[in-house]
């Protein structure tokens, strides 16, 4: 038991957030964290947590004071070898992250990403028209699965064949930033095969010459990155690219199946469609978790976090949190949703948000003009992961417009 742990007063809650019952429904967790205090100890875990919304987005603006470098997982690379090499974006801090966090939001930008919009529109049109007529689905395989799986290994410019090795290996990547708990042991079990796929895939040999894995090497080429880091960070691009996505449009389908009257609103208004995707990231968010490791004794509202302590920040919580939002439990897209952290916040903050939000944009838009109604017709099947937050199955009857 290190001792520093135990300081007075600093509430000390029992909770794993790691377990099937917090993963299955953490809304009522997030608000015990909540409300014992800005900064609470879980002894479980042997880490500090913050659920509030002001020190949760307080952390990921100060680098400096909460570092990436150490992992952003439980693990402290300073401690325990990580399982793989560090990203070259997610794990390291400034000077090392400034390069590569460059090269990526030139190749992620607005701009750069406006030449897929039309293809990406193509695709989500086709999709929905296919699924209009259908009645009963499951919205997670045919939709959330299915349109992010259509677009995306494309436009990195992966090969068609063995594309099933993309979601086990994003979804043991995001159990690794939680405990090696029986849910991590499971998702490395055919590790190695699909880890050597990832690792093949990111060859510039393997990519086609005009997605963003080409791109990544063209900054090589130009001397911005070596090309060695090149391969990293299409690895990163698959790794986080798909199971993200999938998740936010799945959480999104159950919100307007749960919220009918949210559903018609869109449907009067396509135009929406971003600004209700941000809430749908506030409200239901995606990637639940990050972690941040203390790089000195940082002091918390009069508690104090020493140096080289693993931090929980509990994004989700922070975006539900009454402190800083009115009704946070209302599902309401006419809420102006920007300023939330499912996307993070600061320097390490989501450079892939405009692909998520090109795909999520055009599919809803297209949903929004074909489809009048959405409704549950079953139980939704949560997937459970360490660090995301998302549905196996969501069985729904859909009625064309
Ligand atoms: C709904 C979808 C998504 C959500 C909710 C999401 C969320 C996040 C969050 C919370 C972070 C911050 C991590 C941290 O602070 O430690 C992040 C970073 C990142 N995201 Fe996403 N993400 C999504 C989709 C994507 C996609 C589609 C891509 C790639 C095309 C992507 C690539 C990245 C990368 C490379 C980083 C690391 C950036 C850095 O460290 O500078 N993400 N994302
Ligand atoms: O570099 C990596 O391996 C990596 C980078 C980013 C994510 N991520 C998380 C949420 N959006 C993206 C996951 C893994």
């Amino acid at each position: 038991m290190n001792m520093h742990a135990v300081q007075h007063d600093v509430p000390v809650l029992d909770v794993d957030p790691y377990s099937d019952e917090f993963l299955l429904n953490p809304y009522p967790f997030h608000e015990q964290l909540r409300e014992a205090g800005p900064l609470v100890w879980l002894p479980k875990y042997q880490v500090w947590a913050m659920a509030r919304f002001e020190h949760v987005k307080a952390a990921l603006g100060d680098w400096e004071t909460f570092c990436s470098s150490r992992g952003v997982g439980l693990t402290d690379f300073k401690k325990e070898k990580p399982w793989r090499p560090p990203s070259l974006l997610l794990e390291v801090d400034p000077p090392f992250h400034d390069r590569t966090r460059g090269v990526m939001s030139r190749i992620l930008s607005r701009p750069a990403l406006e030449a897929l919009r039309e293809p990406f529109a193509r695709k989500a049109e086709e999709l929905v028209n296919r699924l209009a007529d259908r009645g009963e689905l499951d919205g997670v395989a045919e939709i959330a699965k299915a349109y992010p799986l259509r677009v995306f290994p494309d436009s990195v410019g992966l090969v068609p064949e063995g594309r099933e090795n993309l979601l086990p290996y994003g979804d043991m990547a995001f159990n690794a930033f939680g405990p090696r708990n029986e849910r991590l042991e499971k998702s490395m079990a055919d590790a190695q095969k699909v880890i050597s796929w990832i690792t093949d895939q990111c060859r510039r040999e393997a990519l086609t010459d005009e997605g963003f894995g080409a791109k990544i090497y063209a900054e090589a080429d130009a001397g911005n990155i070596t090309h060695e880091e090149a391969g990293l960070l299409v690895r990163s691009l698959l790794t986080a690219g798909l199971d993200t996505t999938i998740f936010g449009i799945g959480n999104a389908l159950l919100c307007f199946a749960r919220h009918p009257e949210q559903w018609q609103i869109l449907r009067e208004n396509p135009s929406l469609a971003p600004q209700a995707f941000e809430e749908v990231l506030r409200y239901a968010s995606p990637v639940q978790t990050f972690l941040r490791t203390t790089t000195r004794d940082v002091d918390i509202e009069g508690q104090t976090i020493p140096e080289g302590s693993k931090v929980l920040l509990f994004l989700a919580s922070a975006n539900r949190d009454p402190r800083q939002w009115e009704n946070p439990n209302d599902f309401d897209i006419q809420r102006k949703a920007a300023g939330h952290v499912g996307f993070g916040h600061g320097i390490h903050v989501c450079v892939g948000q405009m692909v998520a939000r090109l795909e999520t944009e055009l599919l809803f838009t297209a949903l929004a003009k074909r489809i009048e109604s959405i409704e549950l017709c079953g139980e939704p099947q949560w997937w459970l992961n360490n660090t995301l937050r998302g549905l196996a199955a969501l069985p729904l009857r859909l009625k064309a417009a």
